[in-house]
């Protein structure tokens, strides 16, 4: 296995460019995932890995090796456009073994390594077996042991999960993780999808326009947002934000939103006069009768063991994740208190998180960059 290290990656369509200035490593063994909304250049980044695509710019290392310019069957990955793509015709053995065979492996040790890979996805009792008799789940793991027999460099996948049924799916992300966690290969993989992304990771880039705007952890990138961007497109629902303006200054812990005073993380920058937004997640607001942030109950949203409740205040709706066994109506008049070591500041024109106590570890990725353009 190896690590994947992009440097300065670039690709232009014509004037379009899809993908802007990447720069991020992939260690070895890590599970990796590129997540952004369609058409953030996802894709073109991983064919340009697979060596699909050829870069306009910047560089592409496979365990330590220049590889940017070499084609795709020099480079010893694996690609895996559909997970769910078998040959009907063929047993579970002829499926697994077929890579090896069109590599012209001999026999012998085509059986040995299909058996080693069946025996890794607990299908082994299955190999004799055609494909066209499956369960789901049992297709998807002969698939998965088609490419993973070939012992790859590294896996790019390409939402192999994208046309899996809600259920089935939430099945195979436990699946992929945990065969993850055995075989320990260098991946990366691509989705749409948070929840895909959050529960498999080991790290991820969060896109947009061609820009890698943060590369964290989950947890990173769910607790301190680089950009508005992320903070909006990571969570359901997701981060609230309250505007305020007047710049803030280094050293400062307190600011006044919406004519209530609220504690933040020690600033640790100055901030010229400009639009600014406070962002919290709907679960770090709880309702105090004390506070000076009010509004009124607009609507509930019950989900069991906890409940996400919309209040209407002066500066827009705010979303508050309670728990269920408080009972409102529509209209009751609430006040919110907010957790002042869980909340983040952002500069609305830029969309960047401000440094403060909390913030000081995160890497800005992109947001001075610009953003992908014709022209
Ligand atoms: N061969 C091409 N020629 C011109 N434009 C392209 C080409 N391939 C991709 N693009 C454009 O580049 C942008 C990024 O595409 P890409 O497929 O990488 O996005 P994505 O994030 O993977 O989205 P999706 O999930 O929809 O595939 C899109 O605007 C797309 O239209």
């Amino acid at each position: 296995m190896a690590e994947i290290r992009v440097e300065h990656l670039r690709k232009a369509f014509g004037d379009f460019i899809a993908v802007q200035d990447s720069n991020f490593v992939v260690g070895d063994g890590e599970f990796f995932v590129m997540l952004g909304p369609s058409g953030c250049g996802k894709t073109t980044t991983l064919r340009m890995i697979a060596g699909l695509e050829l870069p306009t710019g910047g560089k592409i290392l496979l365990g330590g090796e220049d590889v940017t310019m070499r084609r795709a069957r020099e480079r010893d990955i694996a690609f895996v456009f559909q997970l769910f793509a078998l040959y009907p015709h063929m047993n579970v053995r002829k499926n697994i073994g077929f890579p090896l065979l069109a590599q012209g492996m001999p026999g012998i040790e085509i059986r040995r390594r299909v058996e080693e890979t069946a025996k890794l996805l607990r299908i082994d009792h299955l190999l004799n077996k055609s494909v066209s008799g499956l369960a789901g789940g049992d297709r998807q793991r002969v698939a998965l042991g088609r490419a993973i027999v070939r012992r790859p460099k590294c896996f790019l996948m390409d939402e192999p999960l994208g046309t899996l049924d809600t259920e089935f799916r939430d099945l195979m992300i436990h699946e992929l993780r945990e065969l993850h966690n055995r075989i320990h290969a260098t991946t990366v993989y691509v989705t749409h999808d948070q929840m895909e992304a959050m529960s498999m990771a080991d790290k991820i880039a969060v896109m947009n326009h061609g820009v890698i705007e943060q590369f964290g952890t989950p947890r990173e990138i769910y607790d301190r947002p680089a950009t508005m961007f992320v903070a909006d497109f990571i969570g359901s629902p997701p981060m609230n934000f309250l505007g305020f303006g007047g710049g803030l200054s280094k050293g400062a812990s307190e600011i006044v939103v919406q004519g209530a005073k609220v504690a933040v993380p020690e600033v640790r920058e100055d901030i010229a006069p400009a639009d600014m937004a406070l962002g919290i997640r709907p679960e770090h607001i709880r309702f105090d009768d004390g506070s000076k942030l009010r509004g009124a109950i607009y609507g509930t949203e019950y989900l069991g063991t906890t409940q996400i409740v919309a209040v209407e205040t002066s500066g827009g709706i705010i979303k508050a994740r309670v728990p269920a066994e408080i009972r409102l109506n529509p209209g009751d008049q609430v006040g919110l208190a907010l957790s002042s070591t869980r909340l983040s500041l952002f500069e609305k024109g830029s969309g960047r998180a401000v440094r403060t106590a909390i913030h000081d570890t995160v890497i800005h990725h992109g947001a001075s960059q610009g953003r992908a353009h014709r022209g």
